[in-house]
């Protein structure tokens, strides 16, 4: 892994401007009632501006780096990156020995109706536990991840995400976490166990933000 300098930092806020644009368009694509013309009319608008995105493209994602004020960002992760519009984007935060982050998932992340793909729970669990287990200075790769799904997690309320990282062994560390609603109701736990690559770094410098 490369962490690079960042430059540029005008040019990556248009971008994740841009990307919270196309979260927007995501969200109205979901929801539209609009009649078809209406539909095809905007459809073409989008495959003009994806060939205008598409004139310069890069071969891959932001990658993790330095932001002026010296935290590791990473821009481009699915989860936590402002520059990626899949990300929601999450927020993560080092709360003591754990992380936590503010959630309000969208209608896009829709999977039984009303409610939220368990898939998508599970990545944001899968991230956050990640995040744990890396500010106790265990980063690694997810090696397996149990999720219990205790009730349905809605979309659009203000939700909660926490994790702590629980104990390590060598190369292997465990942490669990849930999605909660405010009022503290566990709606998803997960337990996760990180290996840290035997060619990266036993600890990162500093742990990582978002
Ligand atoms: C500075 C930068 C910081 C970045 C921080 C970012 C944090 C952000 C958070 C991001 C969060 C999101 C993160 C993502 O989305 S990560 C993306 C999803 N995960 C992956 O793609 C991982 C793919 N797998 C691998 O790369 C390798 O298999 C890993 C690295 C996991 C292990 O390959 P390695 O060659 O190293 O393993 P080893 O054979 O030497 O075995 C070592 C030990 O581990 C035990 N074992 C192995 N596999 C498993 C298993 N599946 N279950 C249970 N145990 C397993 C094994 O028995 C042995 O135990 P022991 O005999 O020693 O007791």
């Amino acid at each position: 892994m490369t962490i690079r300098e960042t430059t540029g930092e005008s040019r990556l806020r248009a971008l994740c401007e841009l990307a919270e644009q196309v979260r927007e368009l995501m969200d109205a694509t979901t929801l539209t009632d609009v009649p078809e013309a209406e539909l095809t009319a905007v459809t073409a608008t989008l495959t003009e501006a994806t060939e205008r995105l598409r004139a310069s493209a890069r071969a891959a994602p932001q990658p993790f780096e330095f932001a002026p004020d010296g935290s590791l960002r990473h821009l481009g992760n699915a989860v936590t990156g402002a520059a990626n519009p899949h990300a929601l984007p999450l927020a993560v935060e080092r709360d003591g020995a754990a992380v936590r982050a503010d959630v309000r998932f969208r209608p896009l992340h829709e999977g039984p109706p009303g409610s939220v793909h368990g898939g998508i729970s599970a990545m944001i669990l899968d991230h956050l536990l990640g995040q744990a287990a890396a500010a106790a200075g265990f980063a690694g790769m997810t090696a397996s991840l149990t999720v219990r799904y205790l009730k349905p997690v809605p979309y659009g309320a203000a939700l909660l995400a926490t994790a702590e990282h629980t104990r390590a062994e060598g190369r292997k560390s465990w942490a669990e976490g849930r999605i909660s609603t405010q009022d503290g109701t566990t709606l998803v736990e997960a337990t996760g166990l990180f290996i840290t690559p035997a060619a990266w770094p036993a600890r990162p410098p500093t742990p990582p933000e978002g």
